[in-house]
C-alpha cells in the first residue's frame, strides 16, 4: 500500500533536519513509496516546510507546552507539515487536519492522533490574531540568524530583498544546444509546442520559461537539443569563451552542466578534461555527455592535488568551486538548515587551495574563470581580491561594468540564481 503523503513529508523533513541528509537525496526515496499522482503535493510540502521552518517551529512552540522528542520526534515534523498546509496551501482546512491526523499510524504514533488534531485546530482558532512584527529576525525572515547577519554586513541595502528572493519558488530556465538549433529556431519549436517564455539571452542560449514544464515536453529533450540550467549558471561558458583547439579543464565538474555547455558552444575545442572528487557524481557527468552526444575525459580526482595531471598545461580553466550554495537557496531550501556558520571558513580555505593549485596548471596568457553559487563576499570578491594581491602573474579582467572585483549576481536578480564569477588572466612574463 502506498505511504500516506503527509507521513512521507514528515519522514523527509525529519531526515534533513535531524539527520543532516540533503533533500535531493531523501525526497526520491520517499517519492518511491507514495502514489505517483501525489508527487507534486509531497514536493510542495517538503520544500514549503523547509522554506518557512522557523516560523512553523515558532507556531508549534506557542501551541504546545512540551515539544515532541525521542521516538515521537517524527510527529513533530508531521505537525509542521499540517501547519504548512493550513497556512500556505489551498486545501480546505478540515481536509488538512483530517489528512494530517490520518498520517499518524504510518509514523507509528497512533496514540498522538488526538494531540495532532487538537494542535491544528487550536492553530486555526488563533490564526486571526497574528502579529509577527516583534518576532526575532530568524523567524520573521525564515533564515538562520548567522546568515541574516552576514547578509546585513555584506549587503546593507539589499539583504531584505535577497532573503525575500530566497523564499520564492525558482523559475525554469532552459539551455538551447546550439549544435542543433539556433535560438530563433528553438523559440519557434517552443511556440509550436505551446510553451511560453518570457526572457531570452542570445549569448548563452538561456531561455526563461513562463511556467515550469515536464522536461519531456520540451522539444528534443531526449535527443539532447535542450537542457535545464539556470540563467546565471549559463554565463560560465560565455565568460570562459573557449576557442578552437583549446585545452580546457573543468575542475569541479559534476554533474556536468557547465562542461556540456562549453562543449556545445565550442564543438572544435582541442580537449576537455572534467574532474571531480566525487566518483558517484561523475556518473551524472557521463550521462549528460552521452545524452548530448559530447565527449570529455572524465577523471575522479582532487582539484587541490596534481596526481591526476598529465603535465600538459591548460588554455582555459573553469573552477566552479565547492561553496556554501547560498545563492541557490530558492532551489534548495534545505541549504539554510544543513549549512552551518562554521562551514564558511572551511570552504574558503578549500577554495583558496584549489584556486592556487589550478593556477599552476594554467598556461601563460591562459584564463581561469572562478565561479560559485554563493552570495557571501568571503567566498567571492574577498577570496579573489586576496588571490590577486598574492599572485604576481594574475590579472583580473573586468566582466561587469558596475563591479570591480568579478560579477556578483544576487539571488533573484533578473530571475537568476545567486552566482559569482571572476575571470583571471595569467600574465606572460616574457611579454
Ligand atoms: C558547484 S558543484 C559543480 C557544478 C558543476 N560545475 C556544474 O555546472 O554542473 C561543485 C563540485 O565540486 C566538487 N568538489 C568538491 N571538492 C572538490 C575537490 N577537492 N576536487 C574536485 N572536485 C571537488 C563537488 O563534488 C561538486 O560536484
Amino acid at each position: 500500500m502506498a505511504l500516506n503523503i503527509r507521513a512521507a513529508a514528515a519522514k523527509c523533513i525529519f531526515a534533513v533536519i535531524d539527520k543532516g541528509r540533503s533533500l535531493s537525496d531523501e525526497l526520491p526515496l520517499q517519492i518511491s513509496k507514495i502514489d505517483p499522482k501525489d508527487k507534486a503535493l509531497l514536493q510542495e510540502c517538503c520544500y514549503g516546510v523547509l522554506r518557512v521552518l522557523p516560523e512553523l517551529e515558532y507556531e508549534v512552540r506557542s501551541l504546545m507546552d512540551k515539544p515532541l522528542v525521542g521516538k515521537q520526534r517524527v510527529a513533530h515534523f508531521l505537525l509542521l507539515v499540517g501547519l504548512y498546509q493550513l497556512k500556505y496551501m489551498r486545501i480546505p482546512d478540515h481536509a488538512c487536519v483530517a489528512e494530517t491526523v490520518a498520517a499518524c499510524p504510518a509514523l507509528k504514533c497512533n496514540h498522538l492522533k488526538g494531540l495532532v488534531n487538537a494542535i491544528l485546530r487550536n492553530f486555526l482558532r488563533k490564526k486571526a490574531n497574528e502579529d509577527n512584527s516583534t518576532l526575532p529576525d530568524a523567524i520573521k525572515y525564515n533564515h538562520p540568524g548567522w546568515f541574516i547577519k552576514k547578509l546585513q554586513i555584506g549587503y546593507p541595502n539589499d539583504w531584505e530583498r535577497i532573503l525575500a528572493a530566497n523564499q520564492i519558488k525558482p523559475p525554469m530556465w532552459i539551455r538551447v544546444n546550439r549544435q542543433h538549433h539556433n535560438i530563433k529556431e528553438y523559440l519557434a519549436l517552443l511556440i509550436e509546442a505551446g510553451i511560453n517564455f518570457s526572457n531570452v539571452d542570445d549569448k548563452s542560449g538561456a531561455i526563461l520559461l513562463t511556467k515550469a514544464v515536464d522536461v519531456y515536453k520540451l522539444p528534443g529533450f531526449e535527443l539532447g537539443h535542450v537542457s535545464i540550467q539556470d540563467g546565471a549558471a549559463q554565463q560560465a561558458a560565455v565568460l570562459l569563451n573557449c576557442q578552437p583547439n583549446d585545452n580546457v579543464l573543468d575542475c569541479c565538474a559534476a554533474p556536468g552542466g557547465k562542461t556540456c555547455h562549453i562543449l556545445e558552444l565550442t564543438p572544435d575545442i582541442g580537449k576537455m578534461t572534467a574532474i571531480d572528487i566525487e566518483e558517484n557524481r561523475l556518473i551524472r557527468v557521463q550521462e549528460n555527455l552521452t545524452r548530448l552526444n559530447l565527449t570529455a575525459e572524465v577523471i575522479t580526482a582532487d582539484a587541490a592535488k596534481q596526481d591526476w595531471w598529465n603535465g600538459e598545461k591548460f588554455d582555459r580553466i573553469l573552477l566552479d568551486a565547492p561553496c556554501s550554495g547560498t545563492g541557490v537557496i530558492r532551489r534548495h531550501p534545505d541549504i539554510k538548515w544543513l549549512r552551518k556558520a562554521t562551514d564558511i571558513d572551511i570552504l574558503t580555505k578549500l577554495q583558496q587551495e584549489i584556486l592556487k593549485n589550478c593556477w599552476s596548471l594554467l598556461k601563460p596568457n591562459g584564463t581561469l574563470l572562478y565561479a560559485t553559487c554563493s552570495i557571501l563576499p568571503e567566498e567571492n570578491s574577498q577570496q579573489i581580491q586576496a588571490f590577486i594581491n598574492q599572485t604576481a602573474d594574475a590579472e583580473l579582467i573586468q566582466i561587469n561594468q558596475n563591479q570591480s572585483i568579478g560579477w556578483q549576481i544576487l539571488s533573484g536578480e533578473n530571475n537568476m540564481d545567486g552566482f559569482y564569477y571572476a575571470l583571471i588572466k595569467k600574465k606572460n612574463h616574457s611579454s
